[in-house]
């Protein structure tokens, strides 16, 4: 009689709740979509599948980092299997946990202050690290009228924005911003020396380059001080991270897109504009009754926003069941798969091309 065990397939692995503590208020929609209990009105973050950590920690520090429900960190796991988990080859980049993407849920119950990400040519000359951190947003719930205020309405001279950054001038900031109202179902992307900000009243996914990068213009609205706002590198350097060009209406109509959240569709769903596709991608599969076309191999972080069924695999691995309010990290080496049953799951993956796109360049 053999003794051989048969090997058994990548299959998706479902991670424990991990909220983060921040220098805003918000979280309690979070709370409510995992099933968990808020600690601290400061949780108004979750990381999900994250395989970097927050920046404000001893290096080494594992705040951020996602964990599987038994405990174990999935940057060990990628690390220790990179081509399972991301089918990407050993030489892809410095990190073997690299994944490419860093997926949050973020809910403000306060705006968030204006602030700014550097591109990947800033981040590579002054802070030795190969992503900037453009980021995309997908509304899950704003309050009636609320909104995000994304790039300038117009041209600012740098002096007055350097003034006005050390005044805290929230109001002129704020008022020299395009204000945009949102809804549930847009997807935005902000690329990286935009300068942004969320109104309080927004739970949204957000989908990122793995970095914290972040420059802040506003800190007297949060518990940051200005000794933290500007990368360690001081104001003179950072801020030639930050655009103080127009960012015309012209451009914005490229940058939002709209879905319905509730349709059921023959296919997974692209939530995000298609200038966001370099950076990472955001899909919906929510399958009608002829079920749905498969979401590409390749890693991804799967979160179970509503109803309940299974992430099933074409390659014969066993389905893993969910329901709503559950994340997945589901590895490369589960194939192509969809969803089956009522759920609605939102899949979010790296950019097209990734990782060779890392080294190839051609990307701000
Ligand atoms: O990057 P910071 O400083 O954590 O900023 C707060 C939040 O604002 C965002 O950049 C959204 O605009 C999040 O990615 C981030 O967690």
């Amino acid at each position: 009689m053999s003794t051989t065990q048969p090997t058994r397939l990548a299959q998706p692995t479902r991670l424990a709740p991990n909220l983060i503590e921040h220098f805003y208020r918000g979280g309690d929609r979070i709370a409510s979509l995992r099933g968990i209990e808020q600690q601290s009105e400061f949780q108004p973050e979750e990381w999900l599948g994250a395989t970097v950590s927050r920046a404000d920690q001893e290096p080494g520090g594992a705040i951020g980092l996602a964990r599987t429900v038994d405990g174990v960190l999935l940057r060990d796991l990628v690390a220790a299997d990179p081509a399972q988990w991301t089918g990407a080859g050993p030489d892809h980049g410095t990190d073997a946990a690299d994944t490419g993407i860093l997926v949050k849920l973020l809910d403000a119950r306060q705006r968030l202050p204006v602030h700014v990400h550097p591109d990947r040519a800033f981040a590579a000359s002054h802070l030795d690290c190969s992503y900037g951190k453009t980021e995309a947003w997908f509304i899950l719930d704003a309050e009636p009228g609320s909104a995000v205020h994304l790039g300038w309405s117009e041209d600012v001279d740098p002096d007055e924005l350097d003034r006005r950054r050390d005044a805290q001038d929230s109001e002129w900031m704020l008022s020299h911003m395009n204000r945009i109202v949102v809804q549930r179902g847009m997807g935005i992307l902000v690329p990286a020396g935009t300068a942004h900000a969320i109104d309080g009243g927004i739970f949204l996914a957000e989908v990122q380059e793995p970095t914290d990068l972040s420059i802040l213009l506003e800190w007297s609205v949060t518990t940051s001080t200005r000794d933290e706002s500007h990368l360690g590198l001081g104001f003179e350097t950072v801020m030639g991270a930050v655009s103080t060009q127009a960012l015309p209406q012209s451009e914005i109509e490229h940058l939002v897109v709209l879905h319905d959240l509730d349709a059921r569709t023959d296919a997974p769903v692209s939530l995000l504009p298609a200038d966001a596709d370099p950076y990472f991608q955001l899909f919906a599969v929510a399958p009608g009754t002829d079920g749905s076309a498969p979401v590409d191999a390749g890693f991804s972080v799967a979160l179970a926003l509503t109803g309940a069924g299974a992430l099933v695999s074409e390659t014969g691995a066993e389905a893993v069941e969910f329901s709503a309010g559950e994340v997945f990290a589901v590895p490369a080496g589960f194939g192509r798969w969809t969803v089956s049953g009522s759920g609605t799951v939102l899949a979010a993956g790296p950019g097209a091309g990734w990782p060779a796109t890392l080294a190839s360049g051609g990307i701000r």
